[in-house]
């Protein structure tokens, strides 16, 4: 179709209303369409009572079936883990592949309130084989004017590489719908490089490089060719220890960063997640290896949390190498007894401590206030950030205070 419009479009015919159809599955999904720009805020699709919902799992082409996995089975979740170190999200150039480890879909899969019904995965029905996988786990949001609104966080949708292009993932993503809407949630957050149908808000990824000799090695970084590897060291070494008293979060700080992190999203972002003081707990105590905090508490009142920093470890394979690269992502982050460029600062020191290769982050809430000043990059990733079955007007990437793993 698009060589078709191609060939229009160069014969001069316009061809407005003839890619419609570009998205055979998507223009079927209630996303906002152009047209309906001027929709209020608020559900496409009404609501649907729980006699109006399918009862019956879509069907999986022949030699295929459903199959949900439980993650906390160690042998489910090496299955999963080897199906997305061999088939998850690749640049565009194929030099790596995201390598997300046991432990972190451990961590990503079982915040508060999930089900095992929703960590769906297809398998061949003569092998067993894992072949697909898509997931979803609750939570609780704010979109624009709406103060709660239960939905999903979407993630992990994989198709093995050897069944790609068969519209599996459409069938994936109804099926996954249709088990969510049997919980009584009719909304879903997610983001994907991939521009779809149709985005609330677009961020950039800033990277900042830590071991600039392995980034320029591997091919994630160039060397100007005015500089020396040596000069391009200095340029971005950090100290080894942060400036500020920063400890690593435990239990007993979970109040505190529960009262610091929800004031702040609360004050400054039309889209965040309502977390719970369970929520906290699990998205933000420290796991090694997988997501670090550390949080700077006030001296008379040691559960008062003045100050937080947190980012999760997402490693990626290299890919045609037996090598990897380890890269730290930007958190959340709170600054109220400094500046947010001073505690970044600190960020980039504590990760470099953890043997972090390039620290990367959004330019999401304020975080376009440090990205320069401390040396991060502009790179070719854009992360689209979506709401399923939501009308509302589009974001700027500084609105957005959600950070999806
Ligand atoms: C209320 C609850 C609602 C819950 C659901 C909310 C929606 C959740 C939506 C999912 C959020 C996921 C969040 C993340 O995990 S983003 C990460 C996605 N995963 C990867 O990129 C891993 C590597 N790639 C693959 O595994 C496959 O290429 C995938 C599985 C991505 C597509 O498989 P395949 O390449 O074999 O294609 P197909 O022939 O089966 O199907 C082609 C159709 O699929 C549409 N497509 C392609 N990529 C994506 C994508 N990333 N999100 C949504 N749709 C996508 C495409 O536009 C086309 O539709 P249309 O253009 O013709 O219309
Ligand atoms: C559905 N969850 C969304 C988050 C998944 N995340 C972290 C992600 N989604 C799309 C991206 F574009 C992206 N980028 C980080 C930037 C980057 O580092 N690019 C070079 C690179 C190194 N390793 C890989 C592996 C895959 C793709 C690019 N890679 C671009 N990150």
């Amino acid at each position: 179709a698009e060589k078709i419009l191609d060939m229009l479009r160069q014969a001069g015919v316009s061809t407005e209303n003839l890619d419609e159809k570009k998205h055979a599955f998507w223009d079927t999904q209630p996303m906002p369409h152009g047209q309906q720009s001027d929709l209020p805020e608020g559900p496409i699709v009404p609501n649907k009572n729980p006699d109006e919902i399918r009862s019956e799992p879509y069907n999986m082409p022949t030699g295929f079936e459903w199959s949900t996995l439980d993650i906390m089975d160690p042998v489910q979740r090496e299955e999963l883990y080897t199906l997305l170190a061999n088939n998850y999200v690749e640049d565009d150039d194929a030099l790596f592949r995201f390598d997300y480890s046991k432990e972190f879909l451990e961590w990503a899969l079982t915040p508060p309130g999930y089900s095992t019904e929703l960590l769906l995965g297809v398998r061949a029905t003569s092998s067993k084989k894992l072949i697909a996988f898509i997931s979803a786990v609750p939570a609780n949001v704010k979109v624009q004017s709406t103060s709660r609104l239960d939905v999903v966080e979407i993630n992990f949708l994989c198709v093995h590489k050897k069944l790609r292009a068969k519209r599996l993932a459409p069938v994936l993503i109804k099926e996954i719908t249709r088990r969510v809407n049997q919980t009584g949630v009719f909304q879903a957050v997610y983001t994907a490089g991939v521009v779809l149908p149709v985005p609330v808000a677009s961020a950039r990824y800033y990277h900042r490089s830590l071991n600039p000799k392995k980034l320029v090695r591997v091919g994630f970084s160039r060397l100007n060719p005015r500089m020396t590897m040596a000069r391009m060291q200095k340029l971005y070494k950090v100290p080894d220890t942060p400036k500020h008293d920063l400890i690593p979060m435990t239990e007993e700080h979970v109040d505190g960063v529960h009262k610091l992190l929800s004031a702040y999203l609360e004050s400054k972002f039309l889209l965040h997640v309502n977390f719970s003081k369970e929520d906290v707990a699990h998205w933000l105590l420290p796991r090694t290896g997988v997501v670090d905090s550390y949080v700077l508490v006030d001296e008379q009142d040691k559960t008062k949390v003045t100050d937080m920093v947190s980012f999760y470890h997402l490693p990626s394979t290299i890919l045609g190498k037996d090598d990897t690269l380890y890269a730290a992502y930007s958190y959340y982050n709170v600054a109220t007894t400094m500046s947010l460029l001073d505690l970044m600062r600190d960020a980039l020191i504590l990760a470099n401590s953890t043997g972090t290769d390039v620290f990367n982050a959004l330019n999401l809430m304020e975080n376009d206030t440090y990205l320069e000043e401390l040396k991060f990059g502009k790179g070719d990733g854009n992360l689209q950030y979506y709401v399923y079955n939501w009308s509302c007007p589009s974001m700027k990437a500084s609105d957005v205070g959600i950070v999806l793993l």
